[in-house]
């Protein structure tokens, strides 16, 4: 007996209805539901609230009520997509999702609510794999495609399902439902956006499958008068059946004329008996149409007939998967066709690598060129036209004129563009006014001072060790560039005193600087930020560009249900992501060989490593990579919040990776923590790598490989519990 007083109204109706009643036909139900009751995690009141009904083998069952009443939530639980907190739901005598139940499976041909349908499928494409994921052979498929193209009037069998109209996209989503002959129909609104013509062919095709016993139907509808061609009716409200009878019953016992009037006066009494209990005197929401008889009941319904729960009376089988029967071919297939049609994607695929490191070489790390410095040259006013004199033939004899010529001819052209002025105030003027990056002054003798300063040493007076020197002002106010030319005129200062001690005569290892930089160990002197930035780059692109790749393409999949529909189908969810990293890592292998042949081929940075070495790090981390997009996409159900998620991770990634900056130079706190991102290890691996030559003998190359099995396994583990814990990723 049904727990919910609404509906224990009702149950013991029927009973007596069956006892009283001669010739009453007995039918086994093919879905039985008893005191179903669901409530949604955050909602206060149950969807589902003690519900029962039941429907018989080979009927039409029309599901009626308001908008937000439960019935999809009803729907979704007797397909198996979704538990029940109390209740039982037995479909052709077994429980949804019970081994062996078929369902999710074939044993029902669901056509949710939304279209659930991928619009870059042909419509033949469609029904080959919905039909090959329910375990028909090739040739079944195609027979019944031809069949359902001529029932439903679909005439073009090999047009885009997105190019359809939305009334020919609902006839293919009615098609798949029908597809593989499954004894239950559940459809949730199929008739919804469908003009009159096509709503009543869709009746009488339904009429017709049912014919024969061998279906069974379970229909919902806004259409409440449409419902009339149904066997039986339940009428639904706030989670609880009002009430189930054959239409005409339904019509007779409450005097109405319309299926509408009987909807609204069992709607008025539920409000009334709901007031009454409550001792509320509020007006009902729905009583515009006042009870006539005090909200009596109607008279008990005459039943004809009488649904028993007795499986062992079903016609209709279970339609089992065969055990061995695996929907990853099927599903590699679909991905292969979606992928196949997205050139776009695959186009972009391709191109990013590309761009990316053509813009890094050619915008990220070069010397900055053509920077103007102010110069101001009391020393030697023909420099400007003549360029340094000769040194004399003895500097003991003859001091050598125009040094000061002789170190701005030193300066690398292409970095410096040397602009003159007559005095200091006007060439601090124009690094003020941000017309140069710097002004650099040499006194009236300078040249003189400074072959008294070599030749005295420090014996040399005051005066010429001031006057030997060369005023700089820079402009400090951006580090790269500032940096840059300041370390170039002091080199430039070291290289013009070797070549003044050599015209004179001297010792030419006779250094300003006291110190002696050796051939580096790894590397070279030269500033050399891309090979820096190159191993970074290699692992940004390979790592980011999969994890939007594959988060696009899941979301994709499970865009408008059509994920849902498969798994309704009976595909697993595991299967659904084993074929898109089958997919996937191959287009992850074609990203990763753009890139490393860019970058390490065509644009010739630096690697003193294994090139082996670093594909297996861009393998891991581009899989890595992959199982990160999976893992939002399986969180998140729409473009928006996954994107937004996918650049929360992105940029602290970014910054905290040693990507972009040494880790060295991070703050304590943070470098104490950052090495537990997934690129930092990886990043440091694939530095030493390329810059060092290091192989898997070295202990940082190692950790980076550790690290980054580590974090694929996470991501792995958190998308596949993720999958599994929402099952179906219901919306
Ligand atoms: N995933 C969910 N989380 C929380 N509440 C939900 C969820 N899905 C549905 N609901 C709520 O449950 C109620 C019943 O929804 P359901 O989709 O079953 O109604 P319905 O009768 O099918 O409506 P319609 O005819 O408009 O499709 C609604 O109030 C809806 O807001």
């Amino acid at each position: 007996m049904d727990t919910n007083s609404d509906g224990a109204v009702l149950e013991s109706r029927v009973e007596a209805g069956a006892a009283a009643g001669a010739g009453v036909t007995i039918k086994p139900g093919a879905v039985i539901v008893k005191g179903a009751t669901i409530t949604y995690p955050l909602s206060k009141t149950p969807v589902l609230n003690g519900l029962s009904m039941s429907v018989a083998e080979g009927t039409i069952y029309g599901l009626l009520g308001a908008s937000g009443c439960g019935k999809t939530t009803l729907l979704t639980c007797i397909v198996g997509r979704r538990q029940l907190d109390s209740g039982s739901v037995r479909v052709l005598g077994l429980t949804p999702g019970a081994p062996g139940s078929g369902l999710p499976g074939p044993t029902i041909g669901y056509m949710p609510q939304e279209l659930a349908l991928h619009g870059s499928f042909t419509v033949a494409e469609t029904y080959r794999y919905f039909g090959w994921i329910s375990g028909m052979s090739k040739t079944e498929v195609q027979e019944r495609t031809r069949e359902l193209l001529r029932l439903l009037d679909i005439p073009y069998p090999n047009k885009l399902v997105g190019e359809l109209s939305g009334g020919q996209q609902r006839r293919v989503s009615l098609g798949v439902a029908l597809l593989a002959k499954p004894p239950i129909l559940i459809l949730d609104e199929p008739t919804v956006g469908v003009d009159p013509t096509l709503r009543s062919s869709i009746w009488d095709l339904l009429v017709n499958e049912t014919k024969m016993g061998r279906t069974t139907v379970i229909i919902t509808t806004h259409y409440i008068e449409e419902a009339r061609q149904s066997d039986r009716v339940g009428l639904m409200r706030d989670g609880t059946l009002l009430d189930e009878d054959s239409p005409e019953s339904l019509l007779t016992r409450y005097g109405a004329e319309t299926m509408e009037d009987v909807f609204l006066k069992l709607s008025v009494r539920q409000q009334r008996l709901r007031q009454r209990r409550a001792g509320s005197h509020a007006i009902a929401m729905v009583d515009t149409k006042p009870l006539d008889d005090k909200d009596e009941l109607p008279p008990p319904a005459i039943e004809t007939v009488k649904v028993v729960d007795d499986p062992s009376l079903l016609k209709s089988k279970v339609i089992r998967m065969k055990s061995d029967y695996s929907s990853v071919a099927p599903s590699v297939w679909k991905m292969v066709v979606f992928t196949w049609r997205n050139k776009t994607v695959i186009g972009v695929l391709g191109v990013l690598p590309i761009i990316v490191s053509l813009l890094f070489a050619f915008a990220v790390g070069g010397e900055p060129r053509g920077l103007h410095m102010a110069v101001v040259n009391e020393d030697y006013a023909k420099c400007k036209t003549l360029g340094p004199p000769d040194f004399p033939a003895d500097c003991d004899v003859r001091d050598p004129l125009g040094l000061s010529c002789r170190y701005l001819s030193r300066l690398d052209k292409h970095m410096f563009i040397l602009d003159y002025f007559n005095d200091v105030e006007s060439a601090t003027a124009a690094v003020r006014r941000g017309q140069a990056w710097g002004a650099l002054h040499f006194p009236a003798n300078y040249s003189r001072s400074v072959s008294v300063r070599r030749k005295q040493g420090e014996k040399a007076p005051d005066s010429d060790i001031d006057n030997s020197e060369i005023s700089v002002w820079m402009d400090m106010s951006n580090q790269q560039v500032s940096d840059t030319a300041r370390a170039a005129l002091g080199k430039t200062a070291l290289d013009y005193f070797r070549d003044v001690q050599l015209g004179c005569k001297g010792n030419p290892d006779f250094r300003a600087l006291p110190m002696q930089f050796n051939q580096p160990i790894y590397g070279q002197y030269k500033l050399n930020f891309p090979d820096f930035f190159a191993p970074a780059i290699i692992l940004s692109i390979v790592y980011n560009v999969n994890v939007i790749y594959t988060m696009a393409g899941f979301l994709d999949d499970k865009k408008d249900g059509f994920m849902e529909r498969s798994i309704s189908s009976g595909v697993n969810v595991l299967e659904i992501l084993g074929a898109h990293v089958v997919v996937d890592t191959v287009m992850m292998i074609f990203s990763t060989f753009t890139t490393l042949t860019m970058i390490c081929g065509f644009l010739g940075f630096e690697n003193q490593g294994s090139m082996w070495t670093i594909i297996l790090f861009c393998a891991i981390n581009g899989l890595c990579g992959m199982f990160q997009g999976y893992f939002i996409a399986s969180l998140f159900n729409t473009d928006f919040e996954a994107v937004f998620i996918a650049m929360g991770i992105y940029f602290p990634t970014l910054l905290l990776s040693g990507l972009m900056w040494p880790l060295e130079g991070m703050h304590w706190l943070l470098r104490s923590v950052s090495w537990l991102l997934p690129l930092n290890l990886a990043t440091t691996a694939i530095r030493a790598v390329m810059n060092r030559g290091w192989g898997l003998a070295m202990a940082t190359v190692v950790n980076g490989v550790i690290s980054s099995i580590l974090w694929l396994l996470f991501f792995v583990a958190i998308t596949v519990i993720t999958l599994r814990l929402k099952k179906t990723m219901l919306k």
